[in-house]
């Protein structure tokens, strides 16, 4: 329920919204928020409604999704990642269920400055909610945009270590893993049921018992091994849980991300190429799964195990001792530098596949001249690359294998016969002796498994290491004023200074006005800067010096998504695997079928059909057709600045015209700027701005 105008004239309301959004931050461990301009944006909000607040929150990083849901099911849909929100009847209050406890709902109430958490009763929600009846009503879903930011290297010149990435990757899932600890210390303990039963009946022989106590032995033992196998099931679906939610999690993180990368990330880097390492996701969940579920079990299983034997004489004491110290030194002493190899080897894997790419990317060129044989022999060198990468990592397993299994022999050799000398000199039982070597021996044996495990440790840290890579792509920094479009725009360029080099400026000093609603082209020759120019006008780069204004606003004040909500830039062809429909109205639902075919009609495309899909390359339509595709997306958009960047200069003359005719004609709705290298182009617009120098002058 919201009331009609603003919350800045309901204080109550207000800090409200902040206490709540405080609170949600702090729910969804989302650090980086500051309160000022949370406080700004509420202010700046048009009503106070729920959808209001779904603005805010996409401003702060957090998603809200409306749903229609009763009270109860809102409950069991929510969770402490995924809170589930709506209003007070009062209408100033917020109310958050984010999840369970004991059977019960974890409610916070967000009135004024105070924040108040209950557990309650789901059939009380409605109450609270200050309503009779537990009918549907609008709720909101929050979940971080960004949800492994705190994964993200804050230092820009040194990636976070592997390892705090991890855990900051698990963060999220701290409450279930220490869960699972716990289970992998029951399941350590239940596993020495068989041991101990085996002890007890050796005893029970050696003092010729039988029968009776026998099936009792059975049953007890049965009973403690199908309990072990149920707490591995419930571990391994806890890991299942893992898993999925890490997957899910980096695809929303990588969707928020990549869009916002910022633009000169690329200059050096291949995009496509780099979202390559998302699959070393798969890397976390299988050697994640594999350590969580065998490895810690292992690892448990040992450690109760030695203290176990501890017990039994101070000799046996000592033998841990020396195992523990030995295994301390397979690991860390053996394992130096391992974790860098990993990397290295997971780096030319990468740079292999990088190349594939080009060649299959580049099908012309690799099937023409010099082009198959180039293709194979860079592929051998890549292959010898990875090969010593490969070769090194090894080399550090290999010792840390070979010291395991040389380990084994020798705590084996060495526990029979001090276990031996201990049973003949009357300190051991013969039975304690067996329960001994069959609990040594499981751990010993784990031993010889430990080099597999060590290896999937390093591949985890190599995965997370690239995964990293992607979190750590720096974003474009945005600004906080909402751009404020009417119609066409104007637009002012002062006195802009930009370079790639500082040497060699672009730009010293240029200057141009253009008008709402004006048609212009900006002329200038192969290299004259202006693909540079569009990337500054729509904020992908930043100028060295000077100002743009577009409709009286700085640029640099503008609030990057509200700016590019507003105009439109075609450069070069840029396509992506699917229909045209989806290719010209980007998934805006608002944008019909019939939308869609004007926009194509207008450019000039007719009678296609819209389920066509296309490759990012354009295929199969031609490449005319596919920059016309591209034409009709940017003016669905109906911006009020349009910038078209020499995408048109290679198009037939009677296209051209077709073109011009539509984007170009004066009462289009829209301001344009066509960057040309042609003088044709030029003249069909309302006015020419030469650049000020071409680069090859
Ligand atoms: N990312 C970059 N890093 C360094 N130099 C660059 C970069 N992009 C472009 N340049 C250089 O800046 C100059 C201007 O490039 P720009 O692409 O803006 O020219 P253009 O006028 O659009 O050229 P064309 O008409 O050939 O597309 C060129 O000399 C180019 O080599």
């Amino acid at each position: 329920m919201s009331t009609a105008s603003g919350f800045k004239e309901h204080p109550h309301r207000k800090q409200s919204t902040l206490t709540l959004l405080e609170f949600l931050f702090g729910l969804l461990e989302m650090h980086n928020q500051a309160q000022g301009p949370t406080e700004r944006l509420i202010e700046s909000a048009s009503d106070d409604s729920q959808a209001a607040l779904v603005a805010i929150g996409d401003h702060l990083g957090l998603n809200m999704e409306s749903v229609l849901l009763t009270p109860t099911a809102a409950a069991n849909a929510s969770a402490p990642q995924t809170p589930l929100l709506t209003s007070l009847s009062d209408g100033y209050g917020w109310i958050v269920l984010y999840g369970f406890r004991g059977g019960k709902v974890r409610v916070a109430l967000a009135q004024g400055e105070v924040i108040e958490e209950r557990l309650v009763k789901p059939a009380d929600i409605g109450k609270l909610l200050g309503r009779s009846d537990a009918g549907i009503s609008e709720w909101l879903l929050a979940q971080a945009q960004a949800p492994f930011e705190n994964a993200v290297s804050q230092d820009h010149h040194a990636h976070m270590p592997p390892f705090r990435r991890l855990l900051e990757l698990l963060r999220a899932d701290r409450h279930d893993l220490w869960l699972l600890l716990g289970l992998a210390l029951g399941s350590g303990l239940l596993a020495l049921a068989s041991p101990v039963a085996v002890q007890a009946l050796v005893n029970t022989v050696a003092m010729g018992g039988m029968g009776q106590p026998l099936i009792v032995l059975a049953t007890i033992l049965f009973f403690f091994l199908s309990f072990a196998g149920a707490v591995y099931v419930l571990e391994s679906y806890l890991v299942e849980i893992v898993q999925r939610r890490i997957f899910v999690r980096l695809a929303a993180d990588l969707a928020y991300r990549l869009p916002r990368v910022r633009s000169d990330t690329y200059d050096s880097q291949h995009g496509a190429e780099l979202v390559n390492r998302f699959f070393d996701v798969l890397t976390l969940q299988k050697a994640g799964s594999s350590l969580l579920l065998d490895g810690l079990s292992t690892v448990v299983q040992t450690c109760v195990g030695l203290i176990m034997l501890a017990f039994y004489h101070p000799f046996l004491l000592a033998f841990d001792v020396v195992l523990l110290l030995a295994i301390t030194a397979i690991v860390f002493l053996l394992g130096r530098g391992a974790v860098t190899t990993a990397i290295q080897e997971s780096i030319s894997k990468y740079a292999l596949v990088a190349w594939l790419e080009s060649v299959a990317g580049n099908i012309q060129t690799f099937k023409f001249g010099n082009g198959a044989t180039m293709a194979a022999n860079r592929t051998d060198q890549l292959a010898l690359d990875y090969l010593t990468a490969k070769r090194q990592h090894y080399r550090v397993l290999l010792g840390q294998v070979i010291g395991s299994v040389a380990l084994y022999a020798i705590a084996s050799t060495a526990l029979l016969a001090i276990g031996g000398y201990l049973v003949i000199d009357g300190h051991l039982t013969l039975g304690q002796l067996v329960a001994a070597e069959l609990i040594v021996s499981s751990a010993l044996l784990a031993l010889i498994k430990f080099g597999k495990h060590l290896e999937g440790f390093y591949d985890l840290m190599a995965g997370t290491d690239k995964i990293g890579h992607l979190l750590d792509l720096p974003l474009e920094a945005s600004a906080e004023v909402d751009a404020e479009f009417n119609g066409p725009a104007s637009l002012t360029i002062s006195n802009l200074k930009f370079g790639f080099n500082s040497h060699r400026p672009l730009f010293s000093d240029f200057s141009m006005h253009v008008q709402p609603g004006e048609k212009i082209a900006i002329l200038g020759g192969p290299g004259s800067g202006k693909t540079a120019l569009a990337s500054l006008l729509s904020g992908m780069r930043q100028a060295q010096a000077g100002q743009i204004q577009i409709n009286g606003q700085a640029l640099n004040d503008l609030r990057l998504s509200s700016l590019r909500q507003n105009i439109a830039v075609v450069s070069r062809l840029e396509i992506f695997h699917d229909s045209i429909l989806e290719n010209v109205r980007l998934g805006d639902a608002n944008v019909s079928v019939a939308d869609v075919e004007r926009a194509l009609a207008k450019v000039g495309l007719t009678g296609m059909d819209l389920d066509t899909v296309m490759s990012p390359g354009g295929s199969p339509l031609a490449n005319s057709q596919a920059i016309q595709v591209m034409l009709a997306r940017a003016i669905t958009s109906r911006p009020a600045l349009l910038i078209v960047d020499g995408i048109l200069d290679a198009l037939d003359a009677q296209l051209q015209q077709k073109l011009a005719s539509a984007l170009f004609a004066a009462d289009a709705p829209w301001t344009l700027l066509l960057l040309t290298g042609s003088q044709e182009l030029a003249a069909l617009c309302g006015r020419e701005i030469h650049l000020p120098r071409a680069a090859h002058d």
